[in-house]
């Protein structure tokens, strides 16, 4: 399905918690960027593994126009598992066409190797030259992964929790693959860990749907207590508001 036009507002309002072009910051981290849409109750999925739509039209179309502004969209592999999601963008300029080239690298975090790219969205769009090839951050190279020859598979040491530790994930996707710009699209383990690390999230962009999705949905709620946010903006739309921020930093 097509998007609807982005909303003329959006610009001014997400000009400032996008990455710049001009700043390459070498050595240094990406610009991240941690957004995704939430019911009223803090909700991102009516149930573990369920897709759900909570956007309206117009701010998916603003989804589109981040990706337009990042080189990479990370994901955990439960979103890749559960939504299988195209990650592509769908929106450009007039005077450019939305193909590839426009289009983020995903990085999916599937630390023991359950996703599979053959016969996901992610290879049909990139066999149309609309979508890149995944990246895939892995633990440890199953013997298999030589065969999808378009995928590019890293294996990342993982702590005693089983987790990649993110600002060298971070750092290894921006020297590997020059990727100066990141969004952050999910799901909740990512979104949770990463709502407590100001050091890391550059920008949230947080859309708000006018729906409640229940206490069997998956929440969004950082584990490790109150967070606080500076340079807050928030945006209305016909059904949805998004919230725009940086995470606090002391
Ligand atoms: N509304 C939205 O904006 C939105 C966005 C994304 C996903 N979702 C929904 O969220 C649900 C999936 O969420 P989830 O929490 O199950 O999945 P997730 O996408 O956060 O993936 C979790 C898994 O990713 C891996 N992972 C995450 N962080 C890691 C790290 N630091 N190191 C190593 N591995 C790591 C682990 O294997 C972990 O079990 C789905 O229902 C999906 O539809 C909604
Ligand atoms: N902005 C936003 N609004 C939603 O209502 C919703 N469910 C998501 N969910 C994000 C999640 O990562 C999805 O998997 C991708 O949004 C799917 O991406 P595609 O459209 O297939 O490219 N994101």
């Amino acid at each position: 399905m097509s998007l609807v036009p982005l909303r003329d507002d959006l610009v001014p309002f997400l000009k400032s918690y996008l990455p710049s072009n001009e700043e390459q910051r070498p050595g240094l981290k990406p610009f991240v960027t941690l957004t995704y849409a939430q019911s009223m109750d803090s909700r991102i999925s009516k149930g573990k593994g369920v897709r759900t739509v909570i956007s309206h039209l117009e701010t998916k179309t603003m989804t589109h126009y981040l990706r337009f502004h990042h080189d990479g969209i990370l994901i955990g592999v439960g979103t890749a598992l559960a939504d299988d999601p195209g990650l592509n963008c769908k929106w450009s300029p007039v005077d450019k066409i939305a193909d590839m080239q426009c289009s983020p690298r995903p990085i999916i975090l599937d630390p023991q190797c359950k996703w599979r790219y053959e016969g996901s969205k992610l290879q049909e769009l990139a066999a149309q030259n609309l979508g890149k090839p995944p990246v895939v951050v892995v633990n440890k190279l199953p013997a298999w992964t030589t065969k999808a020859k378009a995928v590019t598979y890293v294996e990342a040491p993982v702590g005693p929790d089983g987790k990649f530790d993110w600002l060298p994930l971070f750092l290894l996707l921006k020297r590997q693959f020059q990727l100066n710009s990141i969004m952050v699209e999910g799901g909740a383990v990512v979104i949770n860990e990463l709502l407590s690390r100001p050091d890391i999230v550059d920008s949230i962009i947080v859309t708000i749907g006018a729906k409640y999705l229940g206490i069997q949905g998956v929440e969004v709620s950082p584990p490790a207590g109150e967070i606080e946010m500076d340079d807050v903006a928030w945006w209305k739309g016909s059904k949805d508001a998004v919230v725009a921020a940086r995470l606090h930093r002391t």
